[in-house]
């Protein structure tokens, strides 16, 4: 369980996070959506101890993330928007590994990993190739298994989908789909509600720092465009019509 209680953020006078609480459970697919400069990133960032709040405490599996640091970032993955800020290695395999390693994992253990997490994002056969080489979405797909590899009880997703293919797309999805079948709570930033509030539980939208709502996807979709959260399918029909 994921839990916020009255989270503020303040960056100087700016409130960028105002009175945030929810609670995210175990197996829960939630998508966080919101205009650009809602607070979603922040609001991430506040999962695994990334960001303190000005107010307020975040709790994972019941344990305040600044008590123990180690065990939030352990429980909680996190794929930022920016995989670039990710790597830690030269390689796809390496870095993928590296997490597991860090575990102190059975070598066993780790490949198998690794090679999950790889199958995941479509990427394997690739563990030898230098990271800088590959293209901006398969970079992203790294990020995103080297997240997967670890195996979090909680995952948590900045914008996953910009970059990647429809193949790449699907096979991650389905890839989040089954982890929160098996009790991982999967929180996804995206814009991109085109198929995934199907498969959410809920989407939280946030507007201005706050909460603005927080429903199972088909009332919350109903809502949605009222915050100048655009659903692409919506769009694509009103440029049909025009
Ligand atoms: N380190 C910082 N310094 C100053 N302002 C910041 C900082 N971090 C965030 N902000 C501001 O806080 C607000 C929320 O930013 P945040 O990145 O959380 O929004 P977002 O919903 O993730 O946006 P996007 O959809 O564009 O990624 C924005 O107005 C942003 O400019």
């Amino acid at each position: 369980m994921l839990e916020f209680r009255s989270v503020d953020h303040e960056i100087g006078d700016l409130a960028v996070l105002t009175d945030i609480s929810l609670e995210i459970g175990d197996g829960e697919f939630v998508l966080l959506a919101g205009a650009n400069g809602s607070g979603k990133t922040t609001l991430l960032g506040h999962c695994n101890g990334l960001l303190t709040p000005t107010s307020g405490s975040v709790l994972v599996d019941g344990t305040p993330v600044e008590d123990d640091l180690v065990a939030a970032r352990t429980a909680v993955g996190m794929v930022f928007q920016q995989p670039r800020d990710q790597f830690v290695a030269a390689t796809v395999g390496e870095d993928v590994a590296f997490g597991p390693e860090n575990l102190g994992l059975e070598r066993a253990e780790i490949d198998d990993r690794v090679q999950r997490a790889l199958e995941a994002v479509r990427l394997e056969g690739r563990e030898t190739e230098r990271i800088q080489t590959l293209s901006g979405g398969e970079q992203s797909r790294v990020a995103i298994a080297g997240a997967l590899a670890m195996e979090p009880t909680h995952l948590v997703l900045d914008e996953p989908f910009t970059g990647l293919d429809e193949p790449a797309r699907q096979s991650v999805l389905e890839h989040l789909r089954s982890l929160s079948a098996a009790g991982t709570g999967i929180i996804v930033a995206t814009h991109d509600l085109r198929d995934l509030h199907a498969i959410a539980d809920r989407i939280i939208a946030m507007h201005d720092g706050k909460i603005a709502l927080d429903d199972e996807p088909e009332r919350a979709l109903a809502s949605l465009e009222a915050l100048d959260v655009r659903v692409p399918a919506d769009v694509e029909n009103q440029e049909t019509r025009a």
